[in-house]
């Protein structure tokens, strides 16, 4: 509890309870108690229920419950979003939000918030914090300034080449499974050997080859699908989280870096490739420029080499993974706007306006693709529901509502991302045409699907990597190839948690061949 202030001091004279709150008159419990818009504990829906039983310390069904629902949450907070409105709580300290001005405002550059207890529950390595999970601000703030240089400046048109090198990869492997009578793939599990090949490249200038070789190294993506749900499950409960996240815990159950498969494994490789580039001291050339030699011009140290290492595989493969699915799946399945993508595509190749591979100045002029992008990273939200920013000493008031100092605001991307007011009437529907032309509306609406990445100094450090791989993925893929789902009724299985899983996402892929520069590669 924040000590006693005056209305005066800050400025607050318009609403009896924050006044009372600010002046230590009472309690952050008693705000919640008194305000009854404000009181959901009424509904008895299991979810909501779930995460205020852990302060009652009603354990065994709450952790069923969570974990159990959690695959369902953007369905159940969708749901409970249209019955109480943009902001409404969920735990005793705990909102969801999925107003977007008052995310804006909450993770501005300059936003007196910060990290929420949750980012601790999502560290994986006992020996310390990634930049993700470091929960002291100031501390954050300089760390990830050094990890941004290597996704800026002339690191750009490197990051450019390495996608361009990736996507021709993609294209041969589903090549070469056509031309071997292969055309029904799971493109899901193709398109996630694509990220994690480029990411590792990225990373340590050695990619693991998933998609030469057809295979999940090291168990890594079979393992991640294991340990993801549970991670982000319990990463919402409290006491399971401090558990789960102590370091005693971790030493015993979690990854070693002398593990001989999975996540441990992988932590291992990323020690000795660190320890080696410190001890011979020869960064790259910036020929061969990967991250970690970047980091180590600016100073990163080792162990955080390592850590943030570690992070960038899964936070860069995932998230964009997932966007990319969706986006093809939406694709797949409106036959208008596939034929309208491929139409585009094929006349800017006649009119000579974009190369092979395009580039991606290019690929920003083609204007129905550009929305399709947009379109899909709205309606696929990558990251569903998560990252709480915490309310600041003074209280805030938002959407209304008078939130006292340390309460935890979950964002609520996948609602956010479908508000009628900001989409239109259809905002459930996948319709590129909505970003289409230059209204005020328009940029407001492409204001917030950027939103998906966080904002201000909560913003993604691979944000500018995920824009050249979606620009131009799409364009690559349709140049070359035709798509269908193969399974109408049940085109793929996905599960919902802070981001998502896809299962069986098998597609019927044949060469496009009205498209006269396609076998580019
Ligand atoms: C469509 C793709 C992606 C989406 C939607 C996305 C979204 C996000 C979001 C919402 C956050 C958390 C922001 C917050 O704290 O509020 C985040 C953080 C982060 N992302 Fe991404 N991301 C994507 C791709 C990538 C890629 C490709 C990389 C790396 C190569 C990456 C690396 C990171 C890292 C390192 C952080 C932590 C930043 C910090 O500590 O402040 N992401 N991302």
């Amino acid at each position: 509890m924040s000590s006693a202030r005056t209305s005066a001091e800050t400025g607050v004279h318009d609403d009896p309870i924050k006044e009372e709150y600010c002046k230590g008159h009472i309690e952050k419990t008693d705000i919640y108690l008194r305000r009854r818009d404000y009181y959901l504990f009424q509904d008895n829906m299991l979810f909501i229920s779930a995460l205020s039983a852990i302060e009652r310390f009603r354990w065994p069904q709450a952790v069923l419950a969570m974990v159990g629902l959690i695959s369902l949450c953007h369905i159940i907070l969708d749901a409970e979003k249209k019955k109480h409105g943009d902001l409404f709580r969920v735990g005793p300290d705990a909102v969801v939000i999925s107003d977007s001005e008052a995310w804006n405002q909450i993770t501005s550059a300059r936003s007196p918030y910060t990290r929420g207890l949750w980012y601790g529950g999502t560290r994986f390595d006992y020996r310390g914090p990634n930049v993700i999970t470091e929960l002291d601000m100031p501390k954050h703030g300089k760390r990830k300034s050094k990890l941004a240089s290597a996704f800026s400046g002339k690191h750009l048109a490197i990051l450019e080449a390495k996608t361009d090198k990736w996507i021709a990869a993609l294209i041969t492997t589903i090549r070469a499974k056509i031309t071997n009578g292969n055309e029904t793939l799971d493109i899901g599990r193709m398109i996630q050997y694509f990220q994690v090949d480029l990411i590792t490249d990225l990373g340590v200038g050695q990619a693991w080859k998933d998609l030469e070789e057809d295979k999940d190294h090291f168990g890594y993506l079979k393992m991640s699908d294991l340990v993801l749900p549970v991670i982000q499950s319990f990463s919402f409960l409290p006491l399971a989280r401090a558990l789960y996240s102590s370091i005693w815990f971790m030493k015993l159950f979690g990854p070693k870096t002398t593990d001989t498969n999975g996540l441990g494994l992988f932590l291992g490789i990323l020690e000795k490739e660190v320890k080696s580039r410190f001890s011979h001291n020869t960064p790259k050339s910036d020929a061969s420029f990967d991250i970690l030699d970047e980091w180590i011009r600016h100073g990163v140290p080792a162990n955080e080499c390592q850590f943030d290492l570690a992070l960038l595989v899964p936070a860069g493969s995932e998230t964009t993974a997932m966007m990319i699915k969706g986006t093809l799946l939406h694709l797949m399945s409106s036959p208008m706007i596939y034929q309208k993508a491929k139409q585009e595509i094929k006349n800017e190749i006649a009119a000579g306006r974009i190369s092979s591979p395009v580039t991606n100045e290019e690929a920003k002029s083609l204007e129905y693709m550009q929305a399709i992008v947009r379109e899909g990273l709205r309606l696929m939200v990558p990251v569903n529901f998560g990252f709480p920013k915490r309310v600041p000493d003074s209280g805030d008031t938002l959407c209304g509502t008078f939130l006292p100092a340390g309460t935890d605001i979950y964002v609520n991307y996948h609602s956010m991302m479908r508000n009628k007011e900001v989409f239109g009437e259809d905002a459930d529907s996948f319709r590129p045409e909505r970003f289409l032309g230059s209204g005020p509306n328009n940029a407001h609406m492409v204001k917030v699907v950027e939103l998906a990445f966080g904002n201000g100094r909560f913003m993604c450090l691979g944000k500018v990597l995920a824009w050249i791989e979606m620009n131009k993925l799409f364009i690559e893929l349709l140049r070359n190839f035709d798509f269908q789902i193969t399974n109408p009724e049940k085109p793929w299985s996905r599960a919902s948690y802070t981001t998502w899983i896809v299962y069986d996402f098998w597609v019927r892929v044949t060469e496009d061949t009205t498209i006269g520069d396609a076998k580019h590669l």
